[in-house]
């Protein structure tokens, strides 16, 4: 990597993010603290993180030809992914030609389709996963079905935060999974997962750093989802020392696999010492937004760092934390927040606020944090601190 340099002048380290939501905000402040340049790309005008860039654009990112005219109009150091949903055949050239991606092209195309992620990790690296199939249409729906049985969980191929992700119970609720899961993907219509249902005890984001000095791993996230979505998160989850053991070796090898620096978010599923793979993001999670007050170097810290091929000799946990997402549901724009003085009344709260610009349906708009004796207490602090928040729109 060239020198660290000055933003707006021939020297700028650049780097270009390709989506520009509440996570690459962060990442964008801390690369900030290193001077770098940073451009945010995102499907729409003032995302989080453009709000803090030194300048964005708005593109349509699965279409190859301006994902291609973007980074070669601004020359990126480093091409950073944020979400998904991103043309990656043309990371894949652009990397071919001399292009850095992180964590990898490949990495980022893999994770990009749940068939991808899954299939390397179940088939190639056999670790353990639920049951699954993979189908285009209701037919072959139906045979996924009979052979898997339910419960089931159906899921878009690309989708993210549980958009058009079902649990189906009984045979009555299978149309209207299947429909959802064709209009909720990021991606319209076309190839989803069905997913033997797991019965777990706890569920674990282990947030895993590949870095230059080699691979470090947080203290595991446990995280409450409704819907596919996260409403809560705290660390340190508590698990048995085989788990945990577990966890680690399946992440170590999965993100050995995808390669590459930076932060991954690697989910599983365990029930008492048996952990199950579940899925993985090469970039910062959503449920590690608690490391923003859990620990010295945040993920957000923790990806700049490794992404800019700098050390990380030790991560420090401040012991019970947790974080709570606030959303919203409605339509409007420019929404303002009240109560946000009650919210952070109590010793140990923050907050962060999103300024995302616009709601449709349900979004997340801004998370609480909390730290307190125990984790219980840390959960409740951050609920109250939520329930202190009313967005209007
Ligand atoms: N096979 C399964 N068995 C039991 N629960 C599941 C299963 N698959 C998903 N879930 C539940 O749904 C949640 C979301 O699933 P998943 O992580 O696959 O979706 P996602 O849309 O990729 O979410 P995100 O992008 O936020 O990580 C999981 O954290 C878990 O709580
Ligand atoms: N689980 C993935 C995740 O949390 N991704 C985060 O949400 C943003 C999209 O939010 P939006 O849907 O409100 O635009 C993404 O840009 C990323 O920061
Ligand atoms: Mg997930």
């Amino acid at each position: 990597m060239k020198p660290f340099g000055t933003p707006h002048s021939d020297h700028a380290l650049r780097v270009l993010l390709l989506g520009a939501g509440e996570l690459g905000k962060e990442v964008a402040i801390e690369l900030q603290r290193y001077a770098v340049e940073v451009i945010a790309v995102d499907r729409y005008a003032n995302a989080p993180a453009m709000q803090v860039a030194h300048r964005s654009h708005v593109i349509d990112m699965l279409n190859g030809k301006a994902l291609r005219a973007v980074i070669e109009l601004e020359k990126p150091d480093l091409v950073v992914p944020e979400i998904e949903a991103i043309h990656t055949d043309t990371l894949i050239d652009l990397e071919k030609e001399g292009q850095r991606v992180v964590p990898t092209a490949r990495a980022t195309w893999l994770t990009m389709d749940r068939e991808g992620i899954r299939r390397l990790a179940a088939e190639e690296l056999g670790l353990p996963t639920s049951p699954y199939r993979f189908c285009d249409d209701e037919s072959e729906y139906r045979e996924a079905v009979a052979a898997i049985g339910y419960p089931f969980v159906i899921k878009p191929v690309m989708s993210s935060s549980g958009k058009g992700q079902s649990v189906v119970r009984t045979p009555a609720e299978l149309n209207h999974a299947w429909e959802y899961a064709q209009s909720g993907g990021r991606a319209g219509q076309g190839r989803v997962i069905v997913e033997g249902f797991v019965e777990f005890d706890y569920e674990i984001t282990l947030l895993t750093v590949r870095h230059t000095g080699g691979v470090s791993f947080c203290a595991p996230i446990g995280h409450r989802q409704e819907e596919g979505d996260y409403r809560e998160s705290w660390q340190p989850q508590p698990m048995s020392p085989l788990a945990l053991a577990d966890a680690q070796r399946q992440a170590a090898a999965v993100t050995g696999a995808l390669g590459g620096w930076g932060v991954f978010g690697v989910e599983f599923f365990v029930t008492g010492d048996s952990v199950i793979f579940s899925e993985v993001s090469p970039r910062p999670h959503d449920t590690g937004l608690v490391t923003l007050i859990s620990q010295d170097l945040s993920e957000f810290a923790l990806h700049a760092r490794a992404i800019l091929g700098l050390p990380i000799p030790v991560i420090h946990q401040f012991g019970p934390s947790a974080s709570c997402a606030v959303l919203v549901e409605g339509n409007g724009s420019g929404p303002r927040y009240h109560g946000v003085a009650e919210a952070l009344a109590e010793p140990g709260t923050q907050l962060r606020l999103f300024g995302k610009p616009t709601v449709s349906g349900r979004r997340r708009m801004a998370v609480t944090l909390a730290r307190a004796d125990t984790l219980e207490a840390a959960i409740g602090k951050a609920v109250r601190a939520k329930e202190h928040l009313r967005i209007e729109l």
